[in-house]
């Protein structure tokens, strides 16, 4: 049984599309890239193309059976924007990706409005997370409000003309109370986030429950071996200490302090201890149910996809 993707390897998959002009310049692409990202050119030609090519396919025909649906159930339902879920590890990339797909989708014919919100805002606060006991636990599915993000996709998913979101700061690392993300009716929404694939919890009482999945009319899974993922994010963690921690604001400050031997140890030791074992245990297991995976070798590079066939 071949199962229900298929896999195709980097040229392979490139060569599916057709001749489309797209293309980020040089600048754009900078602007786009996290740290550590090599995303290039060439990837936006042999793996973005491809991809948006299959995802107009999946807008259009989405589109209309909504509207068929719609008329059938004589309903007088508004357009609803087409969601596409972005999961994946912490560190993997997941963000370049995101950021790339809105860029591109930006750009298409009709110049559609696509927001991009990450699912971080959803976090407990840290005094809240502390209450509960899960400081060490941050992004763990249990340390979101849950039924907040879930109302919130279902609130743009319906239509509704202004719909706002709590904003995270890796600056602070924890929720700025002062701050709000307002979306307004975009044509399409991209939500990023490590746990955006879990499927509906089992609530205690039997009563029906829903996943934000459940509103994806899309997903991609970011994925790479988690000895890859480990690196980068040692990498990034080694980055970050010489840049943002040294900001005063920053809760990471006392890193900077710390020996260069030190601070790889405790970059380590947050992979080990949170990233790591939140990657194996509620993350990755994810993964097959998304639409399309995009999976990366040890120099971050996608090298092959995944798509659903079935
Ligand atoms: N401590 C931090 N300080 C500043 N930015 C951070 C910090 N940790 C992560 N980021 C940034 O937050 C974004 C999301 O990171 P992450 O959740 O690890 O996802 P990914 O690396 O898959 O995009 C990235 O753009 C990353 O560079
Ligand atoms: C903020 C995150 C949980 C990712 O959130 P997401 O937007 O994927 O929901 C993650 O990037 C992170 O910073 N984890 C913190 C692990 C730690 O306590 O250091």
């Amino acid at each position: 049984m071949s199962g229900p993707y298929v896999t195709l390897q980097r040229q392979a998959w490139a060569e599916l599309s057709d001749a489309t002009d797209i293309d980020l310049d040089e600048a754009t692409l900078t602007r786009l890239r996290g740290i550590g990202d090599p995303t290039s050119a060439q990837d936006i030609v042999e793996v973005y193309r491809p991809l948006c090519q299959l995802l107009h396919l999946y807008m259009l025909n989405t589109g209309r059976l909504h509207a068929q649906n719609s008329d059938f159930l004589r309903l007088d339902v508004r357009r609803t924007p087409f969601v596409i879920g972005v999961a994946g590890s912490v560190a993997v990339g997941k963000s370049t990706v995101s950021r790339v797909l809105q860029e591109l989708l930006r750009r298409a014919p009709g110049h559609p409005k696509v927001d991009l919100m990450t699912t971080d805002g959803f976090l407990y606060p840290n005094a809240e997370l502390e209450r509960r006991g899960l400081l060490g636990r941050k992004g763990f599915p249990e340390s979101y409000n849950r039924r907040a993000l879930l109302g919130f996709v279902m609130a743009v998913k319906s239509g509704e003309a202004h719909v706002s979101a709590p904003v995270y700061s890796h600056l602070v690392y924890d929720i700025v109370e002062t701050q709000q993300i307002l979306v307004e009716r975009p044509d399409i929404l991209i939500v990023e986030g490590l746990n955006v694939l879990q499927p509906a919890r089992v609530e205690p009482d039997g009563s029906p429950s829903l996943a934000v999945s459940d509103f994806f009319d899309f997903s991609v899974f970011v994925d790479a071996d988690e000895q890859h993922v480990k690196r980068w994010f040692i990498h990034r963690f080694m980055e970050l200490r010489r840049t943002a921690f040294t900001d005063e604001r920053s809760y990471f400050k006392p890193y900077t302090l710390l020996s260069h031997d030190d601070a790889l140890a405790m970059g380590a030791h947050v992979w080990d201890t949170i990233n790591g074992p939140n990657l194996r245990q509620n993350v990755a297991p994810t993964r097959e149910r998304a639409t399309a995976i995009l999976a990366k070798g040890p120099d971050h590079i996608i090298d092959s996809i995944r798509i659903r066939k079935l």
